[in-house]
């Protein structure tokens, strides 16, 4: 692989992916990595340790028709607007995205390879030249429970997610922090143990849904508050985070044509960057819990079972412990009332990892290794 030309590098998502693929040694791969942007052609690229040219501007077609393969994070819009006519140009590179744009596309893989690296050395084989990153949500899941997705355990699944401010973007992020700022700036001079309990709620309460709260980016509070709705609205109720649920997820496992039911209900609670999920799932037959808690463990290299204790799980299996690490603890495992052949299931995984870069990273170094 000669050149690979590297679209929305300086975002949130591209940044995590420069990060990693520093760490990994990547570009030792790449004989001349490209740098491309949106607004700043001409100025100087990142610092990945080799020279590179300045910024090339990333709506070219003729610079990015050089490249043997692009990586872009810059999102769905630029996707939108410069994929079709770079293909209609006549490019035959590889594409790997981080946007949604493409993923349901009949040309397009979704990749996630600790769980299909068999889907896409198939593809691969076939002349597949789009891969694309799944939804944080579904990638995260298929992480932790990809053991019993493998095995064919899976009958149905139900998932309840509470996904972290990351997910809308950077700005949601600085906006979640000014907001928890001025929740607790309302109550500061409120908060020894001798003060009224109830006049320091009603004091947040009414900061909550005063006029002052910043809410541009989200709509609503999100500090001590929760939004039940991620994306927008599908005609038959779902939210389209809980569609992709089921499409990205039988897609990713080569099933689309006898999918596994999954459903769930996708919440926004005031984490930064880290996804949970809690799982209702219904096992085709009652396996006993310890071949459940091997065929999780083995499934990948970064899953970790978690035991079902009080204090491991509250050390373990939390954004604060999770944020930043490619970690993917799943525990509260446990045979639930409804019977044997119902398991509860919980999870955690860092978004802006094996939710959005670390995917794209793996496949970009898969074809560099070919
Ligand atoms: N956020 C998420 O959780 C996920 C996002 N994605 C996909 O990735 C896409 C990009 O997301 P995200 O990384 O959050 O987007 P960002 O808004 O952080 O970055 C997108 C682009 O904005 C431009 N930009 C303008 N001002 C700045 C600035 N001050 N700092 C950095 N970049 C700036 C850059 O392009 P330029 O250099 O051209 O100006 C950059 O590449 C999304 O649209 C989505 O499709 C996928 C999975 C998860
Ligand atoms: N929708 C996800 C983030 C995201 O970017 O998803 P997708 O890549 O499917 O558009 C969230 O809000 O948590």
């Amino acid at each position: 692989m000669k050149r690979v030309g590297f679209v929305g590098w300086r975002g949130m998502v591209g940044s995590v992916l420069m990060q990693r693929m520093l760490e990994e040694r990547d570009f030792d791969f790449i004989d001349e990595p490209v740098f491309f942007t949106t607004s700043q052609a001409g100025q100087a690229g990142p610092d990945i340790g080799k020279s590179i040219p300045t910024l090339k501007d990333a709506t070219d077609i003729e610079e990015l028709k050089q490249m043997d393969a692009i990586i872009s994070c810059q999102g769905g819009d630029y996707t939108k607007a410069v994929f079709p006519k770079l293909r209609e140009a006549g490019w035959k590179g590889y594409w790997i995205d981080a946007a949604s744009s493409l993923r349901m596309d009949d040309e397009a893989l979704i990749i996630l390879d600790p769980v299909n690296r068999d889907v896409i050395d198939k593809g691969l084989a076939n002349g597949v030249k789009n891969f694309i990153g799944g939804n944080c949500t579904v990638s995260l899941m298929l992480m932790g429970l990809g053991g019993l997705f493998k095995a064919g355990h899976v009958e149905w699944l139900t998932s309840m997610t509470y996904q972290a401010a990351s997910g809308g973007g950077a700005r949601h992020m600085r906006e979640l922090i000014a907001q928890m700022g001025m929740v607790h700036q309302s109550v500061a001079d409120q908060l020894d143990p001798s003060s009224a309990i109830l006049d320091v709620d009603r004091r947040v309460a009414e900061t909550i849904r005063s006029n002052d709260m910043p809410v541009d980016n989200f709509g609503v509070p999100l500090a001590g508050s929760l939004i039940p709705w991620i994306d927008v609205a599908l005609e038959n109720g779902q939210s389209k985070e809980e569609w992709k649920g089921f499409s990205e997820t039988n897609k990713i496992l080569g099933r689309s044509s006898s999918p596994i039911p999954i459903d769930g209900t996708c919440v926004r609670i005031g984490a930064m960057r880290c996804h949970s999920q809690a799982f209702t799932i219904k096992l085709k037959q009652d396996i006993p819990m310890d071949e459940i808690e091997s065929m999780l463990a083995e499934a990948n290299d970064w899953v970790k079972v978690i035991p079902n204790e009080r204090d491991v799980t509250m050390r373990e299996l939390t954004p604060a412990k999770v944020t930043g690490t490619l970690s993917v603890p799943v525990g509260r495992l446990r045979k639930m009332n409804l019977g044997p052949q119902y398991l509860n299931a919980f999870s955690v995984g860092d978004q802006l990892l094996w939710g959005a870069a670390e995917p794209l990273r793996r496949m970009l170094r898969i074809l560099l290794e070919a």
